[in-house]
C-alpha cells in the first residue's frame, strides 16, 4: 500500500493534471494505494501526523509538489524510522528533487518509486528560532536563511506574478523578478554568526546567510555548490558588506555556484550555527516563511530519513 499526500494547488494548480496523470497509471496497474490531498497552508504537516503516528512497519509515504510541500510534510513525520519517502517533484522550483537527483518527470519519477533500486538516508536541518517567548522549530530538507533570500522567498509565497509565469511554465523566472522589488527594500544589518567549533564571525552589513543541507535553492541557486545531504553538516554562504549592484551580481553568479571565492562572500561548513542580527529580518525554511527574526539556531540532524532516489556517487 503506498500513502500519497498531493498538494494540487503547487506549481499554481498545474500539480492537480499532474495527480490525474498519476492516478491513471496506478489504476491501470492495479496499484494499492490511499491519497489524502492537501486543502489549505500547513494541511500537509497535519495530514502527515495523523497518517505516522500509529505506524509500526516500513510505510511508502509519498509527497507529490513542491519544496514547500516536503517541507509541511517533513515537520509532520512522527516516526521517520518507519518511513520510506518518496517524491514527485511538481512545484515550480523544486530544489529538493535536483539536490536528490530525481527525475523532473512526473512518470519517471512514478516509475522510480514503483520499482526502486536505490535508497538514500537524507540529513534533516532543524531551524529553532523564538515567537512570544516560545521556542519554534521547523525542520528544512533543502535549506533556511535569514535575510535578502527569505525575502525573496516570503514575496514568492504571495506573489501574482509567480502565478502567471506558472501559468506559461516560466515560474522560475519570478524569482528573479521578485528579487528585484525586494532589493530596493532590502536593508542589510550588523550580525554575529556563532559555530559550533567555537568560531565566531561578525559582518557589519549582512545581505543573508544561506544554511543549506544540499546545494540547490530558490529555483536553482548554488549559493553553496558543495553541500551533500548526507554528510551530517550543514554549508553556510554569507553575502556581505557589498554594494546592492554587486549583491544582484553574486546572486546572478550564484545561480552557476562561481560566487564563492570573490570578496563579500564567506562559506563555512558546520554541525550547528547561531546568527544574531541587529534587527530582525526575514526568515524561511525550505522556502516557507518563518516570519521576522533577530536570532535563529540551525542544527543538522545526520541520515533522518530514508528515502527512493538514485545514487549520486
Ligand atoms: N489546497 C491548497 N491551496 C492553496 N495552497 C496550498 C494548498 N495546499 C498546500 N498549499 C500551500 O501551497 C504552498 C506552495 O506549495 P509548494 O511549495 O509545494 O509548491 P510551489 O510553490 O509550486 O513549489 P516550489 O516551492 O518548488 O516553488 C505551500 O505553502 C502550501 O502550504
Amino acid at each position: 500500500m503506498y500513502i500519497f499526500i498531493v498538494n494540487p494547488a503547487s506549481r499554481s494548480g498545474h500539480a492537480s493534471q499532474i495527480w490525474t496523470e498519476i492516478e491513471t497509471l496506478l489504476k491501470e496497474r492495479n496499484i494499492l494505494y490511499r491519497v489524502y490531498f492537501t486543502s489549505h497552508r500547513g494541511h500537509g504537516t497535519k495530514l502527515a501526523q495523523q497518517l505516522t503516528k500509529d505506524l509500526s512497519s516500513r510505510t511508502t509515504l509519498i509527497v507529490v509538489g513542491g519544496d514547500g510541500t516536503v517541507n509541511e510534510v517533513l515537520n509532520g513525520i512522527e516516526h521517520p524510522e518507519h518511513i520510506i519517502l518518496g517524491y514527485i517533484p511538481t512545484g515550480s522550483g523544486n530544489d529538493f528533487a535536483k539536490g536528490m537527483a530525481l527525475p523532473s518527470d512526473p512518470q519517471k519519477a512514478l516509475e522510480l518509486i514503483l520499482s526502486p533500486n536505490s535508497y538514500r538516508t537524507v540529513d534533516i536541518g532543524v531551524l529553532k528560532y523564538s515567537e512570544k517567548d516560545t521556542e519554534k522549530i521547523r525542520k528544512f530538507a533543502v535549506s533556511t536563511g535569514i535575510g535578502f533570500d527569505a525575502a525573496i522567498c516570503h514575496q514568492a509565497l504571495v506573489s501574482r506574478l509567480k502565478v502567471l509565469l506558472n501559468r506559461i511554465h516560466l515560474g522560475k523566472l519570478s524569482y528573479a523578478f521578485i528579487s528585484l522589488r525586494e532589493l530596493a527594500l532590502h536593508k542589510p544589518c550588523r550580525c554575529r554568526i556563532s559555530f559550533d567549533n567555537g568560531t565566531e564571525v561578525t559582518f557589519e552589513k549582512l545581505h543573508f546567510a544561506a544554511v543549506m543541507n544540499q546545494p540547490f535553492e530558490g529555483g536553482g541557486f548554488r549559493f553553496c555548490p558543495n553541500a551533500q545531504n548526507n554528510d551530517g553538516k550543514l554549508d553556510l554562504c554569507m553575502i556581505h558588506d557589498v554594494s546592492k549592484i554587486k549583491l544582484l551580481f553574486l546572486m546572478a553568479i550564484g545561480l552557476f555556484g562561481w560566487h564563492t571565492s570573490l570578496k563579500g562572500v564567506d562559506t563555512f561548513r558546520c554541525k550547528q550555527v547561531q546568527i544574531h542580527t541587529s534587527a530582525p529580518m526575514p526568515v524561511h525554511a525550505d522556502g516557507e516563511s518563518a516570519f521576522l527574526q533577530d536570532a535563529i539556531s540551525v542544527t543538522c540532524e545526520q541520515e533522518r530519513l530514508l528515502m527512493i532516489a538514485p545514487q549520486t556517487t
